[in-house]
């Protein structure tokens, strides 16, 4: 098949899941010759729009992994995309723990939308939440990893042709319709923590920049007293990693127990499933 457009489309408030997104897209378009439309949503304005993919189109959508799934505040936008056809390739992130069915919940949103599904991945990017688990990554082997990836592609959209149904690809992972439910986070005794409430502190260091307002993905900090989070906050850390003079902090004991549990658990190197 002939491919005229290469889609990258991600969500991606730390920036792991962009990298692979576009790293991917570029391999491809190298070899293909095509163009490739960039569409960045981690932000909520850069939501009010959807792409538009055609049949002769390739889509690669790329989401971080959040407790063994996507990210269900971003579900409602994914929901109105339309695949018309397009050819699709599932990219999740995860920072070292594991993928859970983050990838199946993916591959059946592309599905249920309209896409075809060709192959996907589960790649590791440095965890949100810690400067020390799976530091670095995606680092150069991973993108060796991905270099193998784009030739997958390439050779699986040799062998079809435009508009055909092809089954979709085969992941691992417990599927509809709960996908096995959210991971419970777990403290430094191994027992359940309670996180969902936790909201990052800011210190009198701030400098009032509003960096933080600017890349809050749910557009949850007040740009008048940026101490103030008016709405969900997903620990991101966004804000944290933006933040000029580190004013911005996750301090909530619970969370910290969990990032401890976190750290001492998950030392492995995991690696880059493709399928
Ligand atoms: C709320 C939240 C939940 C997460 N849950 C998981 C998880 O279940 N498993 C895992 O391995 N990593 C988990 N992570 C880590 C991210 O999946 C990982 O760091 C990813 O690379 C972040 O993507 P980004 O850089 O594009 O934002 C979680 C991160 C956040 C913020």
């Amino acid at each position: 098949m002939k491919v005229n457009r290469i889609y990258a489309v991600y969500f991606s408030p730390t920036g792991t899941t962009r990298t692979v997104v576009t790293y991917l897209a570029k391999g491809i378009a190298d070899k293909l010759k095509s163009a490739v439309e960039y569409w960045d949503f981690t932000l909520p304005e850069q939501r009010a729009q959807v792409p538009e993919p055609g049949i002769s189109d390739l889509f690669i959508l790329g989401l971080p992994v959040y407790a063994g799934r996507l990210p269900n505040l971003i579900l409602k936008y994914l929901f109105s995309l339309r695949g018309q056809g397009a050819i699709a390739v599932p990219v999740v992130l995860f920072g070292n723990r594991s993928y859970g069915n983050a990838l199946i919940e993916l591959r059946d949103l592309l599905e249920d939308t309209g896409f075809n599904t060709l192959a996907a991945a589960a790649f590791v990017g440095q965890h949100s939440f810690s400067g020390q688990l799976a530091k670095g990554r995606p680092d150069a082997a991973d993108l060796a990893v991905a270099d193998r990836f784009v030739k997958t592609i390439l050779e699986r959209i040799e062998t079809i042709q435009e508009g055909d149904s092809c089954t979709p690809v085969n992941v691992p992972g417990r599927g509809a319709p709960d996908y096995g439910g959210y991971y419970q986070p777990l403290g430094e005794e191994g027992k359940p923590v309670a996180i969902l409430k936790v909201k990052p502190i800011t210190t009198a260091d701030c400098i009032h920049c509003k960096r933080c307002v600017a890349v809050c993905p749910l557009g949850s900090i007040d740009p008048d007293d940026v101490s103030r989070i008016t709405d969900i906050c997903i620990k991101c850390n966004a804000c944290i990693k933006a933040c000029p003079v580190h004013a911005k902090r996750l301090t909530d004991p619970a969370y910290l127990s969990h990032l401890q549990y976190l750290e001492a658990t998950y030392t492995e190197r995991s690696a880059v499933e493709l399928f």
